[in-house]
């Protein structure tokens, strides 16, 4: 791991995190096929209309962004996405699984994780144990068997204590699944803080953490749920150049790893740099969809986001 470096500007920049142990998440489907469908989704709050018939995919594999004015109806997506609002008409379909009213807990299992655009972390947890509760969720031991350590496993070569009492002990009578499981848990949480570029502050409680380590460790926490889709909301907000430029790395590296990424985001510069596919609300209604060179060309796009055509450039 590289040290944490400053700007001559006196900008803090992240350490590179490429450098990392993370297995790829396992792949499920082919890169390219459909996992996420809105499908005709209209949401309405009494007389607003949040979403307004609003039709899109995201594929796997892609980073896809979904932008538009303030008020447009990018966090009410998100929220019908993660079970947090049940559209008003219209579903929405994970590998073809309808998920549009599903409990926003039972999504996750499924394989969607969220940040939020206001951090919303365990304060009085250390960084390290917000990611292990993710990783938790992975977890198959149930509350009775984790406190009776019930089930007993046969431990590999590297999972057996050094030496001693323990190690004959467990040799002839295993571990309990649960002690082995957390201990994984424990191992991958560090892994996904490396992962993040904030493994040096892995003890420090997540409320002493500086603003930017705890928006990448809502990143870790949400990455811990191993996601086949992972959704940002506003991960740039209030971040410098320097750290926007990390955090496009991040993004990139996030979809290396195999999770497909959704972003919301109004810093355009990082939008048009980092995703794969862009689509447009504008008043609830999807106005554009297609490469981030199309979006930025697309008059209508132009005349709602981006103000003059100038700023598209
Ligand atoms: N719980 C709610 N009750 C009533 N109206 C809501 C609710 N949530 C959102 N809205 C309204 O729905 C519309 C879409 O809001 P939403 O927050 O999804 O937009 P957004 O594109 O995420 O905006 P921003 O970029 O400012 O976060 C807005 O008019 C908003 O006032």
């Amino acid at each position: 791991m590289s040290e944490q470096t400053t700007h001559d500007t006196g900008i803090e920049v992240l350490p590179d995190t490429s450098d990392h142990d993370l297995i790829a998440l396992e792949a499920t489907g082919a890169k390219g096929e459909v996992l996420l469908e809105v499908d005709h989704v209209t949401l309405r709050f009494g007389g607003v209309v949040a979403l307004d018939d609003v039709h899109f995919e995201i594929r796997r594999g892609e980073i896809l962004g979904l932008i538009g004015p303030n008020g447009a109806g990018k966090t009410t997506c998100f929220n019908a996405m993660t079970g947090v609002y049940t559209p008003t008409e219209g579903t929405i379909r994970f590998k073809g699984q309808e998920i549009s009213g599903q409990k926003s807990h039972k999504i996750n299992q499924l394989g969607i994780a969220r940040t939020f655009q206001n951090i919303r972390l365990f304060p009085e947890m250390s960084a390290l144990e917000n990611v292990m509760v993710g990783c938790d969720a992975r977890h198959k031991t149930s509350v009775l068997g984790a406190l009776f350590r019930a089930y007993r496993v046969r431990p590999s070569e590297e999972e057996l204590p050094a030496s001693g009492i323990r190690r004959s002990f467990a040799k002839v009578f295993g571990i309990s699944r649960h002690t082995l499981e957390e201990r994984a848990g424990r191992r991958r949480s560090m892994e996904l803080l490396r992962f993040v570029g904030i493994s040096d502050r892995a003890h420090e409680l997540a409320r002493n953490l500086p603003y930017g380590y705890q928006r990448r460790l809502e990143i870790a926490r949400a990455l811990a749920t191993e996601p086949e889709l992972i959704c940002l909301d506003e991960p740039a907000a209030g971040f410098n150049p320097a750290e926007k430029e990390d955090l496009m790395g991040l993004i990139r590296r996030i979809r290396d790893l195999g999770h497909t990424v959704l972003v919301i985001e109004h810093d355009m510069k990082l939008v048009l740099g980092v995703t794969d596919r862009i689509v447009v609300l504008e008043f609830g209604q999807k106005i554009a969809e297609g490469s981030p060179e199309q979006v930025a060309r697309d008059p209508k796009v132009i005349a709602a986001y981006l103000g003059e055509p100038d700023d598209a450039a």
